[in-house]
């Protein structure tokens, strides 16, 4: 069942060249409709199965391609690099960003039900565009601005260090910062930011950057049935590639506008010494 207090997202302008792409300009979001085939989605969805048979879990399963995350260096690991499949390096020239490309390609396996928490990718590691292919079925994706409720979070404990429930693979990283569970902790009493669904249909291609990025939290709802249109729909298994740019080097930074939920921020905080050990920075990362 919906959540009827989630108001509809804010209305995307149609970019005028384009019927398939809608803009959310003020937040820096951008949808592309039909960005792969059908053809080119049974593809991937018969590769994600061709390594992991497994579709009757309830969890959330992940395949890692291109470089791997290293939480020693909080950098790309160069020397754990999984090719790339074919099936992701064929649309790799169609992503509307042709400046710089992903380097670092999560697949996961969505099972009906299962979701992923709000989050916000970390910053100070990835440049600026995050891409999110969704296929197999559509999903509601939750955007909220985060507020101080999640600076509070990301300065808490982890409760869970490095724990993956991945299948098959031996890198776990999801490379986000987790701000706040479905279950409300007694500390996350200050008023939140209005949140809003946006239904990522099969196919189509979401592309995040500046404060949709930086300064929002997204995830996916964990539940069975979601209200697509007006109608009650049974949420099937849904597939989705999330692709980031790995920075090296001087790269490596952020001076967004949202330091309440930037992990460069968060590192100055500890390495000035103004963390205290209740608000601990979590300079960590973990699945979600
Ligand atoms: O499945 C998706 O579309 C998004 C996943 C995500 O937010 C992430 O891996 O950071
Ligand atoms: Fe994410």
């Amino acid at each position: 069942m919906a959540d009827p207090l989630i108001p509809k997202a804010p209305s995307p302008i149609v970019d005028p060249t384009n019927p398939n792409i809608q803009r959310w300009d003020d937040i820096g979001l951008t949808l592309i409709h039909n960005f792969i085939s059908e053809a080119e989605e049974a593809t991937m969805i018969a590769a994600f199965h061709d390594a992991d048979p497994r579709t009757g879990g309830r969890k959330r399963l992940s395949q890692h391609f291109g470089y791997h995350f290293d939480y020693t260096t909080f950098g790309a690991s160069e020397s754990h690099h999984t090719p790339v499949p074919s099936y992701i390096e064929a649309f790799l020239p169609r992503l509307p960003i042709q400046s710089y490309l992903p380097d670092q390609f999560t697949v996961q396996y969505y099972p009906p039900g299962s979701g992923i928490p709000p989050h916000v990718d970390t910053h100070s590691m990835f440049a600026e565009a995050l891409y999110s292919l969704s296929f197999g079925s559509a999903v509601p994706m939750v955007f909220r601005m985060s507020g101080p409720n999640d600076a509070r979070k990301m300065r808490q404990p982890k409760r869970s260090l490095m724990v993956s429930s991945d299948a098959n693979t031996s890198a776990t990283t999801s490379a986000v910062e987790p701000v706040a569970d479905s279950k409300r902790s007694e500390e996350t009493t200050q008023q939140e930011e209005p949140s809003w669904e946006l239904l990522l249909p099969a196919r189509s291609l979401l592309v995040m950057e500046g404060p949709s990025r930086y300064g929002y939290t997204h995830g996916i709802k964990g539940r069975k049935t979601d209200i697509i249109n007006g109608e009650t729909v049974l949420r099937e298994g849904r597939y989705s590639i999330t692709m980031r740019t790995v920075r090296r080097g001087d790269e490596i930074g952020c001076t967004c506008a949202y330091p309440g939920v930037c992990d460069a921020r968060i590192r100055e905080e500890l390495e000035r010494g103004s963390a205290t050990s209740q608000y601990q920075p979590q300079l960590h990362q973990n699945n979600v």
